[in-house]
């Protein structure tokens, strides 16, 4: 079954916007947990509009040996002020599974993933990739629908790939998913002969998900934060978890 990994950004959003501690991450992610999702996601940025670094050793001390803990972000973002970084955040709480992000500090959202046929981006990933499973975390990097090239991503020791499914979501919304949905489950047809799993995330949602789950055979794993938090605001956290699971079984 693709496990369903709950991205708590949101979360921190609606927090931060007055400060405080409400609405409150951990109990969030209690909740999601008790719904019975298979993991939790957070994608610290620079700006820390959304989760902190306290937020992310919070949750790794909460989520240790309960779920998977996915962390998502750019590794080759400077450390600034109290942002440590994501290496140093990740060295410390080693979470199950680091996602590897090409995002710049200034960006809304991700937009983009990296290229395993750039030199340039193999050669960035291999240190890393190296102490990142030294450490004991799952390595993933997130990809654009139609990368390729996956041979060289498991050759410096990338276990998964994510995916980016914006697009595949906007043309979903746009009426006419047919081209981007064949274009993700080609993209993850040739991940999974290079011998990687194949993650995905980005703007999906109780409407899209279901005919991308059914498009992509062996589909390890799908992390999801905006729609899914937006969606609680109706039905409430843990019926919109279950949602999901339902779509996925
Ligand atoms: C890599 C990815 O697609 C997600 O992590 C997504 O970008 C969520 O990040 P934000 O919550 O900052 O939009
Ligand atoms: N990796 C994608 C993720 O964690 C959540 O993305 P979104 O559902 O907030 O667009």
């Amino acid at each position: 079954m693709t496990l369903l990994s709950v991205n708590l950004n949101k979360i921190a959003v609606l927090r931060n916007s007055r400060g405080g501690d409400e609405p409150d991450l951990l109990r969030a992610a209690q909740t999601c947990i008790e719904a019975g999702c298979g993991g939790i996601t957070v994608h610290p940025r620079p700006d820390q509009r959304h989760v902190k670094p306290e937020d992310v050793r919070a949750l790794a001390a909460m989520l240790r040996n309960r779920v998977e803990y996915n962390i998502e972000g750019n590794p080759f973002a400077a450390a600034r002020d109290s942002y440590p970084g994501l290496l140093a955040m990740v060295r410390e709480v080693r979470p199950t599974q680091v996602t590897l992000v090409p995002d710049s500090d200034s960006q809304i959202t991700s937009d983009h993933g990296f290229d395993p046929l750039l030199d340039a981006d193999v050669d960035k990933l291999r240190p890393l990739v190296r102490e990142l499973r030294e450490i004991g975390s799952r390595v993933s990097v997130f990809v654009d629908a139609g990368a390729s090239g996956f041979e060289r991503f498991a050759a410096i020791g990338v276990q998964r790939i994510e995916i980016y499914t914006g697009p595949y979501a906007h043309a979903f919304a746009e009426g006419d998913a047919r081209d981007a949905l064949a274009q993700c489950a080609q993209t993850a047809r040739r991940a999974q002969q290079a011998g990687l799993a194949v993650n995905a995330g980005h703007d999906l949602s109780q409407a899209n998900l279901g005919a991308f789950h059914a498009a992509i055979p062996g589909l390890a794993e799908v992390s999801i934060g905006h729609a899914l938090i937006g969606e609680a605001l109706y039905e409430g956290l843990a019926t919109t978890v279950r949602n999901y699971l339902q779509i996925l079984r």
